[in-house]
């Protein structure tokens, strides 16, 4: 490596990210080598993925999202807010902003570490047997489940990602069950191909999911707690079409460094 790479490690609700200021274009956004050597737990700096913000026309800025295994491609939820959060801490940003990420244009709103992040709207659902499949910026699997505190989710997601159905693409594998006012939900990420604290894309998935199979109608609110931490997503729904759909929860700062 010419260069050290400049970084900031957040998270969002336990879902871990590397934020790397690129207005400048140092970094070379095909060198996916390298973005998996950063997000590398043993090797590197560790996280479930990597941004790159980058100058666009027209916009605050643009995300650029990488899993961890260092390809480039779909929505991330929880990293849009976490760059929300990165886009304020450098000035870029105050308490509201417009972005572009590879899905489309993306409206979020912040006050301290909660970040409200406006996700796609969603038109269309699939089944797979009883669970539901949906496109929130990313593709997901979302299956009801009994007992979930004591599911192995990495066993059972890992069997489903990698299936004759979804094994080339890859699917996030999202497992929910009712608790108290709301839901608790594990997801294991394609990508990352482990189980990850949050999913921000997949908590959407799921909400959308509860909301068809409860035929729920009109405008949404639904809790859901992950493993590190709690999301809320909100909607309007008719029929199968969801619009205004939003994401909150924290983005948090945790460090930087160089690398
Ligand atoms: N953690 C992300 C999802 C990343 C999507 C990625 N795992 C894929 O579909 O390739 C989120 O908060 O939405």
């Amino acid at each position: 490596m010419a260069s050290k790479v400049r970084f900031s490690k957040y998270q969002g609700a336990g879902n871990d990210f590397i934020l790397v200021d690129n207005r400048n274009k140092a970094f070379d956004r095909a060198d996916e080598a390298l973005v998996e050597k950063l997000c590398n737990r043993r090797f590197g700096i560790g996280a479930d993925g990597l941004m790159l913000l980058q100058t666009r026309e027209n916009y605050d800025f643009e995300m650029i999202y990488y899993n961890a295994d260092g390809r480039e491609g779909s929505m991330c939820g929880n990293g849009g807010r976490c760059i929300v959060a990165f886009a304020r801490d450098l000035g870029i940003i105050t308490d509201k902003t417009v972005f572009l990420a590879v899905d489309g244009i993306h409206h979020a709103s912040l006050s301290a570490d909660l970040v409200n992040l406006q996700m796609i709207d969603v038109t269309d659902f699939t089944r797979d047997g009883e669970a539901y499949l949906l496109q929130t910026g990313s593709p997901h699997y979302v299956e009801f489940v009994k007992n979930l505190q004591d599911k192995n989710v990495f066993q059972d997601g890992y069997a489903i990602r990698n299936n004759a159905t979804y094994g080339k693409e890859g699917i996030n594998v999202n497992f929910i069950e009712a608790e108290g006012d709301g839901y608790f939900l594990r997801t294991f990420e394609r990508g990352v191909e482990d189980e990850t604290y949050a999913c921000g894309t997949g908590a959407t998935a799921a909400a959308m999911a509860v909301a068809l199979q409860q035929n729920l109608e009109g405008d949404i609110n639904i809790p859901i707690r992950v493993l590190g931490g709690q999301l809320y997503i909100s909607f309007h729904k008719k029929g199968s079409h969801f619009s205004e759909v939003f994401l909150k929860g924290p983005a948090q700062f945790v460090f930087e460094g160089n690398y």
